[in-house]
């Protein structure tokens, strides 16, 4: 089982239907004659509109040719098809869409003064994942991180040991590997995931209170996997099996829903736990912090045109409304600045004009000129303020009302805490399900070009994440031997019992060595506190 077959499945979910045709963009044509499949002229044209007399053959000079450079309609045919494709997404670049609605069941308007959680309207994007934590919590690692994860750029294959080197530098990845290496790394399809906002985000009510917030969906029809075996028969029959299943779900008619829930910890309180609250690397606990049910979206409607629809999306993490604010949550903050960055290159200065990304709300500013201006405007003054434009500013709305003060500096977190949640993941774990997770490490491990070095890393994060509690076990070094036995065969599977490198001032015997190698490689990282306490215990 190679890394290969693991995939982050993603879905931009979007509250407002994005089903609207080319509304008042009459430019410099009548309206009747809008760029639309509805006004479809009986017989073949070119793009301005003349008639096609033969769309089958070139024009040449006597039957055999040369072609004619004067064949206006060949040559714009092929100018256009040579320029059919646009960037792809630099992630995520594979996926699907369909429409729907949002509708609210729970009243949250004490918590948020968002107007689309009372009535339709507005554009806010929750562009999420199937899982609620992220690999790193500093944007400033992702275009690194994506590069580990995207093929070599020599051999352009998609390699583990690429894969498993960067992330050896970054504990914090590891309760994402509780997620993607565990049975449920391979979602059945996009109808049987869960979704998460992953970050944290603000809501703010009326009178200004704010409070910390974190989105989840729930599928109704509940979560589904494909473990290894169905992962290769399903995919090796149909690549598209899952964009097929919600497409044949929809068009049937079993519409796929999902209930929206939030959980939320007010700012005042964010001391109190032992994670940070903006870090994305943690889950909230339920128990303290349970889900709050708020809504439910509907996918009732299939994409009329994968491109228009699909290709030309544009979702954003910094598309919010009065009521929903970003929060701290530096992989957040940099999220905010690169999906519209990305979209400006990908689809133009104009991507929000575009049918499918358009605010579906009166909206007023001067910024649409540029490439593929489809804004129809006729004023005169496109300055603001002006004496001879009443357009004023919109009403203010509440922000969070923290104060914002400290040196300028390049740090991580203080608490990081990177042990704890994944081993009280991996411990909720069944024994079997243990088991395919350490069997998954092993396939991924036994990559040749991963180093001693680097298994040593890994073995050693399992350790510890296996051992992390609240109040670190009394247990001897034996017991924790004892306890960590499937390590041992993954250990002595790469021969590393015998090949450990243990630093010279620590003499070992055999069954002391995999706390040993957690011990290497703890002192030469800065989360040495909570694995010493490991060893010490
Ligand atoms: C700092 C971290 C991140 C950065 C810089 C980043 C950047 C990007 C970029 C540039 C795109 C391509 C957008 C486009 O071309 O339209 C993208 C797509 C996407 N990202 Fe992220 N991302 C980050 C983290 C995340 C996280 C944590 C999630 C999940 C919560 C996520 C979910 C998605 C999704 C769903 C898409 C597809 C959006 C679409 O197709 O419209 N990303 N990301």
């Amino acid at each position: 089982m190679g890394f290969l077959q693991f995939s982050i499945v993603e879905m931009g979910f979007s509250y407002s239907a994005i089903s609207w045709g080319f509304g008042d963009c009459g430019l410099f044509c009548v309206v009747e004659y809008r760029p639309a499949s509805a006004y479809n002229s009986p017989f073949w044209t070119n793009n301005h509109g003349a008639p096609v007399w033969n769309n089958n053959s070139s024009l040449t000079v006597g039957p055999r040719g040369p072609i004619l450079l004067e064949d206006y309609h060949l040559v714009e045919k092929l100018a256009n098809f040579d320029r059919e494709r646009i960037p792809e997404r630099v992630v995520h670049a594979r996926g699907a869409s369909a429409k729907g609605f949002f509708e609210v069941t729970h009243d949250i308007s004490h918590l948020s003064c968002a107007d689309f959680l009372r009535a339709p309207g507005g554009n806010f994007d929750l562009v999420g994942n199937n899982f609620p934590v992220f690999f790193i919590r500093d944007g400033m690692k992702f275009p690194d991180m994506v590069h580990a994860l995207k093929p070599n750029p020599k051999s352009h294959i998609q390699e583990n040991w690429r894969v498993l080197d960067f992330f050896s530098h970054h504990p914090e990845s590891l309760h994402m590997f509780t997620f993607l290496f565990d049975d449920i790394g391979i979602p059945q399809d996009y109808r049987h995931m869960d979704g998460s906002g992953v970050n944290t985000y603000t809501l703010i009510n009326k009178a200004g209170k704010a409070h910390y917030v974190k989105f989840h969906w729930r599928p109704t029809c509940g979560v589904k996997s494909l473990l290894e075996d169905e992962a290769i028969r399903v995919g090796g029959s149909n690549h598209s099996h899952a964009t097929q299943d919600l497409y044949d779900s929809i068009a049937a008619g079993n519409y796929p829903e999902w209930k929206l829930f939030i959980q939320i910890i007010d700012p005042d309180h964010e001391d109190k736990f032992d994670f940070d609250p903006l870090d994305v690397t943690k889950t909230w606990p339920e128990d303290i912090l349970p889900l709050m049910p708020v809504g439910r979206m509907v996918l009732n409607k299939n994409v009329d045109n994968f491109f228009a629809e699909n290709e030309q999306l544009a979702f954003c993490p910094g598309v919010i409304v009065p009521g929903v604010y970003y929060s701290d949550d530096k992989l957040l903050q940099t999220r905010v600045f690169s999906y519209s960055d990305t979209q400006r290159h990908r689809l133009g200065p104009n991507y929000l004009l575009l049918p499918a990304n358009a605010p579906k709300c009166a909206h007023h500013n001067n910024h649409h000129e540029g490439f593929m201006n489809f804004m129809h405007r006729d004023e005169e003054v496109n300055y603001f303020p002006s004496r001879f434009d009443p357009v004023r500013h919109a009403e203010t709305y509440p922000i969070p009302p923290n104060i914002c003060r400290g040196k300028r500096e390049k740090c991580i977190i203080e608490k990081e805490n990177n042990f704890k949640q994944p081993g009280e993941r991996y411990r909720s774990f069944t024994p079997e399900r243990q088991d395919r997770f350490i069997q998954r490490w092993v396939e991924a491990l036994s990559d040749p070009r991963v180093t001693h070095e680097i298994r040593s890393i890994w073995v050693s994060y399992w350790l510890i994440s296996r051992w992390v509690r609240n109040s670190p076990p009394a247990s001897t070094l034996g017991q924790a031997f004892e306890a960590a036995s499937p390590w041992k065969e993954v250990l002595m599977r790469f021969e590393m019992v015998k090949r450990v490198d243990v630093e010279k001032d620590i003499s070992v015997g055999k069954e002391e060595t995999l706390i040993d190698v957690s011990l290497c490689v703890l002192k030469k990282k800065t989360t040495v506190v909570v694995g010493a306490t490991l060893i010490r215990s």
